[in-house]
């Protein structure tokens, strides 16, 4: 089951400038930053209440979101989901005919296993599922 937005994805080209902008922003400081070398990224989130933001700087020229920066330009990348039990939930979307980027959970940011929907598949919005690595 989906249980709530775990956090909002935004790709940004300057992580220390974008961090000071939503640090204004918010009105409050990132909780941490961490480095996901298997995506190719650098994150940064802040905690809104339930909700986080997830600032993303490619770490490499092949990452994701160098590939996105360069055909789209800073702004929202994706939407994540909690989910309380992802292998369950990718097997309900790919049966509802969802597109699985990757066929098994793997190691994201913030301590969570992750899977992404291919955006083709959803709309034209890339989702990601999170579930808290227990
Ligand atoms: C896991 C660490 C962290 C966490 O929260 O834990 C993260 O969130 S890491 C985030 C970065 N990693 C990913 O995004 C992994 C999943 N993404 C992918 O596998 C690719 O980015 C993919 C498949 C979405 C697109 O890659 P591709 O090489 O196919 O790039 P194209 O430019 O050819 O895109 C194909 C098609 O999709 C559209 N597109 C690409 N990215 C997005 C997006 N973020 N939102 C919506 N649409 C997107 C792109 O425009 C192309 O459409 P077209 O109509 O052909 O222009
Ligand atoms: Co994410």
């Amino acid at each position: 089951m989906l249980t709530n937005v775990e956090h909002i994805g935004i790709a940004v080209k300057d992580m220390a400038a974008s961090n000071e902008l939503f640090t204004k922003l918010l009105n409050i400081a990132p909780y941490k930053s961490e480095s996901v070398e298997s995506e190719g990224v650098l994150t940064s989130f802040f905690k809104v209440n339930e909700t986080k933001i997830e600032l993303l700087e490619a770490s490499n020229p092949a990452s994701a979101i160098a590939k996105f920066i360069e055909k789209k330009g800073e702004g929202i990348h994706h939407i994540a989901f909690e989910v309380d039990d992802i292998l369950a939930e990718m097997k309900r979307l790919e049966a509802e005919g969802f597109v699985l980027l990757n066929a098994e959970p793997k190691l994201g940011a913030d301590n969570k296993l992750v899977c992404f929907l291919h955006p083709k598949s959803s709309n034209g919005v890339l989702v990601e599922l999170c579930q808290e690595r227990r």
